[in-house]
């Protein structure tokens, strides 16, 4: 694992690659192509947005390069190891390894603290965490006052990056958000931005994430569009969101 790791901080392995990527599903009898033969990687050290129209198909494509889903056909490489050639229980604990996940709703267990939140992973992984393991997470996060804190007693900005700092723990080689901001308000959608920015920035991390928001797809380095389950086009997010949501309001005007 150290291998890889280090093959990918040189930029030798991508630590997600799909390789004409096809996911069907079988609904009464017909056939929904979901993903449609997409190509493309995400570079280390990079913040990627996927966008596109609803139903386009950025959740399945999320899904796929993160193994919780399989590919009808295709194949998706984490940091050079195929996914197809795993069983159930490798592919699990490469998700657990390598891959952390943030979900729009935060997912994170109400009768926990913030502290027992972010080292839930480990302990899942069947070791505690080193000493000072979990308040560092959880400063880095900007939020080491409120370890003690139940999810109730946090603000919906302070749950989302209490779930990054658990998505963090493990250091894995990708984090994958789907609709990080979906369920924030302005104010709170910008802290959080600004937080993978900086964890992209100040620690290399590669960061993967699903949004319907231009706002938030600025903040990353390439913003990827989707249309009926195929890759169409991209822009940087440099470009900013008034020129990524005119480049969504075409797409979805011709769809
Ligand atoms: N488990 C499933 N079974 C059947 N069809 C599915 C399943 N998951 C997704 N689909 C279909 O695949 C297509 C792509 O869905 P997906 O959720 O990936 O789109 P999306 O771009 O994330 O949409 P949204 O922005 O609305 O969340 C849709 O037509 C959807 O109905």
């Amino acid at each position: 694992m150290t291998t890889t790791r280090n093959a990918e901080a040189a930029g030798a392995v991508r630590p997600v690659e799909l390789r004409a990527v096809t996911r069907r599903y079988a609904v009464g009898g017909q056939t929904v192509t979901a993903l449609d033969g997409v190509t493309t990687g995400f570079d280390a050290g990079t913040m990627t947005a996927v966008m596109g129209p609803s139903g386009s198909g950025k959740s399945t494509l999320l899904h796929c390069a993160a193994g919780i889903d399989r590919p009808t056909a295709g194949q998706v490489l984490i940091g050079g190891t195929a996914l197809d050639g795993l069983d159930e229980h490798a592919l699990t604990l490469l998700r657990r390894e390598r891959m952390g996940f943030v979900f729009q709703a935060f997912n994170l267990v109400s009768a926990l603290t913030a502290a027992q939140n972010v080292e839930l992973p480990l302990r899942l992984a069947g070791r505690g965490p080193a000493p000072d393991e979990v308040s560092a997470a959880l400063h880095r996060v900007g939020l080491a006052d409120r370890a003690g804190h139940r999810p109730s007693q946090l603000s919906g900005g302070q749950q989302q990056r209490v779930a990054i700092a658990r998505a963090l723990i493990s250091r894995p080689a990708v984090l994958f958000a789907d609709e990080p901001t979906g369920a924030l308000d302005t104010g709170a959608s910008r802290e959080v931005l600004r937080l993978l920015r900086e964890l992209v920035d100040r620690n290399g991390q590669t960061v993967v994430m699903v949004t319907h928001a231009p706002a938030a797809a600025a903040h990353a380095d390439r913003v990827v569009l989707l249309n009926d389950g195929r890759l169409v086009d991209e822009l940087p997010g440099g470009d900013g969101a008034e020129a990524i949501a005119r480049r969504m309001a075409a797409l979805e005007a011709a769809s």
